[in-house]
């Protein structure tokens, strides 16, 4: 589904990605793991299309869409969720999707009318519902729970019909119930709506709990790439990152 390879970024001097090489197969649900300042963030945003990489190849769908800008990027079908939910505040949730739903669409008119046509509105609804916001369509953005804000910026990039579904740390900022509550749902999605999901996550027992496959990224490059079973007991993993278990039971 999304080949990378060779994908190099730089800031400055510093190789925040450095020559990395991998895949994501069509319907997989992989975690991109390593310690903060590991390039995760800057991995999603050249695939996103927020940033140009300096080298490298970026192939979806056996298309090259390296250097797209990020409209084009969604439009082939690569949907982004971000660390900070980004939504309009002083809009409701339905408000919110119509908005996004309307834009894709190219229907701009429709921003600006009191009723939307029926088909963003049903989208909106549709997409509201996949994330359990339904009952908060009418809420001000604003006012939703830290949970509810993740879930809208999740189904805003939900609404622009993606194959393919990137998460930036779906559950920072939560507490542990509300993460699990967050991952069930992602993992829901991920099934129901035949997606690849690729996700950045710092949490082990998620990781380890959900993935069918994790990719560890250390100093800009690709550390591992493996099953979780694999990733555990890889040497390297254990001494850059995940630590022996008796050190994790210490800390
Ligand atoms: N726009 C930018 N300008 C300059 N340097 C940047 C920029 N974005 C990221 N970096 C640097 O690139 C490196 C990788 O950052 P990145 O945010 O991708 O890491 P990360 O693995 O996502 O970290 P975290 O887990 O803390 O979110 C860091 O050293 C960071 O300071």
């Amino acid at each position: 589904m999304l080949q990378i390879r060779g994908l190099t970024k730089r800031f400055g001097g510093l190789a925040a990605i450095s020559d990395v090489t991998m895949e994501f197969p069509a319907g997989s649900l992989t975690a991109v793991i390593g310690p903060n300042g590991a390039g995760k963030s800057t991995f999603f945003n050249l695939i996103s299309g927020a940033f140009r990489p300096d080298a490298g190849e970026i192939v979806f769908k056996g298309e090259t869409i390296t250097g797209l800008d990020r409209a084009a990027i969604v439009r082939r079908g690569i949907g982004r969720a971000f660390q900070v939910a980004s939504f309009f505040p002083s809009m409701t949730v339905a408000e919110n999707l119509m908005a996004a739903i309307a834009a894709h669409r190219g229907q701009w008119g429709d921003l600006n009318h009191r009723f939307p046509r029926q088909g963003v509105r049903d989208r909106a609804m549709e997409v509201a519902e996949m994330l359990g916001l339904h009952d908060n369509a009418d809420t001000l953005s604003a006012n939703l729970s830290h949970g509810d804000q993740k879930l809208l910026d999740i189904a805003l990039a939900l609404a622009l019909e993606p194959s393919m579904l990137l998460l930036d740390e779906p559950t920072a900022g939560m507490g542990p119930e509300e993460r699990w509550r967050m991952i069930e749902k992602v993992q829901r999605l991920w099934q129901q709506q035949h997606l690849t999901l690729a996700f950045i996550e710092h949490d082990m027992d998620i990781v380890f709990g959900i993935s069918s496959s994790i990719r560890v990224l250390c100093y800009g490059r690709l550390l591992a790439e493996g099953t979780p079973d694999e990733i555990r007991n890889n040497p390297a993993v254990i001494e850059a990152y995940l630590g022996t278990p008796d050190a994790e039971e210490d800390a």
